[in-house]
């Protein structure tokens, strides 16, 4: 059987503003620690509303999915508005751009962004509109959603004062890199492969592909009923199952070129098998991103590792540069 992943940390003393300086170092040191180690650890807190605004997202994003028709998902699609937000079908992201075979990822998916108004600085993210789904109960999906998505910010806030902390930073310093972020609340949809022509053997399939995170902070919540998640430690694959009442975050390349390799963006992809897949598998991941301008040059010092071209960019630019090398309505 595989490994199982188990790394979690209770992130309260981040959360919570009556905690002493003693129990946030406490915390900080222990993501410290799993970041440098896995790049991926569960976070629970009883300090997030999970039934009052988890779940809520959650059966939101499947709604999304089982109520709407290809013709109405359509009409959000990024390749008809050109730009990064709405909706993108099975084949529009594939994830491991580095394979010599062309490999598509099995999900479909729903990105929404931080609304317009949240940003001073102009850039093609900040300048992009969300599409809203008019055709579900439009203001409850709205609702739902942006709540999920403020509650994950404070939880992305919390991790950076335990990874300033971890870094010997002053511990709201990565926090203020992140005053205007580039987050990314996304819901995905991977189909059960009953849909797919069966070739006789339970063979895996990729939902997603073998790849690091581009970012900083990625945030998941998993579906309950649907396992798939591995990460690659050690040239073995694990499983991250889904856990009640937890979140999984992982460290992305960006982190990793910030600390000059001390923290590991991990690689991870989703499989799916005959046995693991007769319903559909749904995820939300939030792409915790800093303000388009921070520079991505080490933050700690000594000679980079990372390739130079890379870190003379600017967030903005490397992730524009990301998304095009994995999105087709890019290219
Ligand atoms: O759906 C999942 O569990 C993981 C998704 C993922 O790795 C990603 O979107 O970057
Ligand atoms: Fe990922």
């Amino acid at each position: 059987m595989s490994k199982q992943f188990s790394a979690t940390v209770d992130i309260t003393a981040l959360l919570d503003p009556n905690s002493t300086v003693a129990q946030q170092n406490h915390v900080g040191e222990q993501i410290g620690e799993y970041c440098k180690e896995f790049g991926f650890f569960y976070v629970e807190s009883d300090l997030i509303p999970w039934s009052k605004v988890v779940d809520k997202a959650f059966e939101s994003a499947t709604i999304f999915f089982e109520q709407s028709t290809q013709e109405q998902k359509d009409t959000l699609s990024m390749r008809l508005h050109g730009q990064h937000r709405g909706y993108f079908n099975i084949g529009d992201e594939n994830v491991d751009d580095t394979s010599e075979v062309s490999v598509i990822d099995i999900k479909e998916g729903f990105d929404i962004g931080l609304d317009p108004s949240k940003y001073t600085t102009k850039n093609e993210f900040s300048e992009a509109k969300n599409n809203w789904p008019e055709w579900l109960s439009s203001e409850i999906w709205r609702t739902n959603m942006e709540a999920y998505f403020d509650l994950i910010i404070s939880v992305g806030r919390a991790i950076l004062k335990g990874f300033s902390i971890s870094l010997g930073f002053a511990s709201d310093y990565l926090d203020s890199l992140f005053t205007e972020p580039l987050a990314l609340l996304r819901i995905l949809k991977y189909s059960p492969l009953s849909n797919y022509p069966k070739d006789g053997v339970d063979k895996i399939h990729l939902g997603a592909g073998e790849h690091t995170d581009y970012g900083c902070i990625t945030i998941l919540l998993q579906d309950l009923s649907s396992s798939g998640l591995q990460i690659k430690h050690k040239d073995e694959w694990i499983n991250v199952p889904p856990m009640k009442n937890k979140l999984v975050v992982n460290v992305g390349d960006a982190m990793e070129m910030w600390t000059n390799g001390l923290y590991k963006a991990t690689t991870h992809r989703v499989v799916l098998t005959q046995s693991n897949s007769s319903n559909p598998r749904y995820s939300i991941p939030v792409f915790f991103e800093p303000n388009y301008e921070v520079p991505m040059k080490s933050m700690i010092g000594g000679e980079s590792k990372y390739n130079s071209q890379l870190t003379n960019m600017c967030f903005g630019e490397y992730l524009a540069a990301r998304l095009t090398s994995t999105f087709t309505y890019r290219k």
